[in-house]
């Protein structure tokens, strides 16, 4: 029989198996505690029992020094129950924090190994923000230390203290047993209903998160408060947060009242128990010590029963789905692909490439072919979302799932792995990031496996025109953390100078200036293609007086590559350019960019 590999025991194994191999020896020193444990606290009712024994039997047989062993050995084992407990949730605090920074490590690689596209999918994002939750929550360590704890613990316990109750009388441990199953059962039933409540509940609380942001977020404030919208996002977010508490308490309100109904069962069950202990007694079957041992000792049985169901039913299947997510994402396939030297004098080539992304039925590109040159520069332009930035994340090989060929430097993109083919490559993103760092670390981060480089941080800085005289290279970029903000175009500049900073043979400008007035971007992207000099470079943007100088154009339409050639010959076919460029021409009438 073939085992499902994310079924329950496939998972509780390799969980368990994972937690080990992090945990290691203070694993299995944790789990060796929990044997003891369990053997303490049989021990206990034994030593109970004979002290309770030896006290009752000190008039007729005046055996002093017994009772007094029977005392200390109690003692003892009650001191050993306190440190052997102690211990274990030492052991248990120590593994879990250890083990969650390894757990989370393991993640964070995964997630750096997987394919761009990856990331463009929403499916996979909700399940990555899962597994990230999971991680926080600690629930994989949480999740293999009850499974490990009910063989070690639990069983253990049940064992050694059934053997006991057993020999007292065979129906004691089958009455316990038996009272309790509506416990087992009222807990499931809860589960149930609390699971359907989390279903329910996690998408409204997320909104209503997201409500909370718009209100208090340093991003979203400014347009929150000049747009008016205080009003309609508070109220969107007390709606919220209603429908949630009358979500929650109508469930509470229905698991209050199975709880108590339950509650009553187990009660009888605790009744008979003691009357069968009683009538053990008096019919002389089982001593007064041995009564008075297992009667104080039936609500600590009743609680560790509670203890199974709620700890191993309930947070174990309610913790199960998200292992299991955890485990599924962390089996997804990596990026692969050989290694090799990357050879630039021999372009880009791109051969019939189509492109889908993740989770969409609308092919994002159509059999796009494009060759681009040594020392060539190529403008891509197009309407939103006529393909632009995804031809670009392809060219550069980001995304390798195409339809197609692309040759990247001599290397096909889909058979290479992305270390070699993004070694010589550099880009500027439309949503390049604002580091809360230094100047320094803004620039020097695009570049971090050679010593930084002061005068070449300098150099970019002043080729991208990067002018802001409040900061020098230690400035922190960060009102947050005591530094300053810049604006929104020198963020702009800083991002190319990053973009320079890597070593490269080949870049890409993906519009990361609109922040820039069309004529400073023009006049910016013309400075660009001298210094890209004998490299090649893509320069995407909606502004066509910043193309002009390209030596090639190309312009994208739907998906399409729908005409290609220099500014001369696009305005010459009188096609899309040509009426681009008429609808865009009046922006630099007066400037002499173009
Ligand atoms: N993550 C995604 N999932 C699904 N479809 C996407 C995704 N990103 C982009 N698309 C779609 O792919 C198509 C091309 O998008 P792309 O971003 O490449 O266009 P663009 O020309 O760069 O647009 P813009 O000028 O607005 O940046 C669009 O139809 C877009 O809706």
């Amino acid at each position: 029989m073939k085992l499902d590999r994310y079924g329950v025991l496939s998972i509780v194994v390799r969980n368990s198996v994972q937690y080990f191999k992090k945990a290691k020896l203070w694993g299995a020193a944790e789990q060796c505690v929990a044997v003891l444990r369990a053997l303490a606290l049989t021990a206990g009712i034994i030593a109970t029992q004979r002290f309770f024994d030896a006290i009752t039997e000190i008039g007729s047989k005046n055996n002093y020094s017994y009772l007094v062993r029977c005392l200390l050995t109690l003692a003892f084992i009650i001191a050993a129950q306190h440190i052997l407990s102690g211990l274990g949730q030492y052991l248990l605090s120590k593994i879990s924090y250890s083990n969650m920074g390894k757990f989370m490590t393991d993640f964070q690689r995964k997630l750096g190994r997987l394919p761009a596209e990856t990331f463009e999918d929403t499916t996979f994002l909700d399940k990555a923000e899962r597994a990230k939750e999971c991680l926080e929550y600690e629930s994989l360590g949480h999740f293999a230390s009850v499974c490990l704890q009910l063989l070690t613990y639990y069983i253990v316990l049940f064992v050694s203290l059934g053997h006991y109750l057993f020999q007292l009388s065979p129906i004691l441990p089958f009455v316990l047993i038996v009272s309790f199953i509506p416990a087992i059962l009222g807990q499931l039933m809860q589960m149930r209903i609390f699971v359907k409540l989390e279903n329910e509940n996690l998408p409204l609380r997320r909104q209503s998160e997201y409500y909370k942001k718009t209100i208090v977020d340093r991003k979203f404030y400014k347009e929150t408060r000049m747009l008016g919208g205080f009003q309609f996002f508070h109220k969107l977010f007390i709606e919220g947060l209603q429908t949630l508490t009358q979500n929650t308490w109508k469930t509470e309100r229905k698991a209050a009242i199975l709880k108590f109904l339950l509650g009553i069962i187990t009660f009888l069950g605790l009744g008979v128990s003691i009357l069968i202990l009683f009538q053990l007694t008096i019919s002389n079957d089982i001593s007064v010590g041995a009564f008075a041992s297992v009667f104080t000792a039936l609500s600590q049985i009743f609680s560790i029963m509670d203890e199974i169901v709620s700890t191993c039913l309930s947070q174990g299947s309610e913790t199960i789905a998200q292992v299991v997510n955890f485990y599924r994402l962390m089996d997804m396939e990596e990026v692969s692909g050989a290694g090799g030297d990357s050879d630039f004098t021999k372009g880009i080539v791109a051969e019939n490439v189509s492109f889908t992304y993740p989770g969409s039925s609308k092919a994002a590109l159509h059999n796009v072919s494009l060759t681009i040159n040594k020392g060539e520069t190529i403008a891509i332009v197009g309407e939103n979302g006529s393909g632009k930035s995804t031809l670009v994340r392809i060219l550069t090989g980001l995304y390798s799932t195409y339809d197609g060929k692309v040759i990247i430097a001599g290397q096909d993109s889909k058979m290479t792995h992305p270390d070699v083919l993004y070694t010589g490559i550099s880009g500027v993103f439309q949503n390049y990031q604002r580091y809360k760092m230094t100047l320094e670390e803004n620039v020097s981060i695009s570049d971090t496996k050679q010593a930084v480089d002061y005068s070449k941080i300098n150099k970019v800085l002043q080729k991208a025109e990067f002018n802001e005289k409040k900061v020098n290279l230690q400035s922190m970029l960060s009102p947050e953390y005591n530094g300053v903000d810049l604006s929104g175009g020198q963020w702009q500049r800083l991002a190319i100078a990053r973009g320079l900073y890597r070593n490269h043979s080949f870049i890409i400008l993906d519009e990361p200036t609109a922040a820039i007035d069309p004529i400073e971007e023009a006049r910016l992207y013309n400075h660009f293609k001298q210094i890209v000099k004998n490299k090649s470079s893509i320069i995407v943007t909606h502004r066509l007086g910043s193309v002009r100088l390209a030596d090639r154009i190309v312009v994208m339409d739907q998906g399409k590559l729908a005409e290609i050639g220099t500014h001369e010959e696009l305005l010459a076919k009188k096609g899309k350019y040509a009426a681009m460029w008429q609808a865009q021409i009046k922006w630099y009438e007066k400037s002499d960019v173009i």
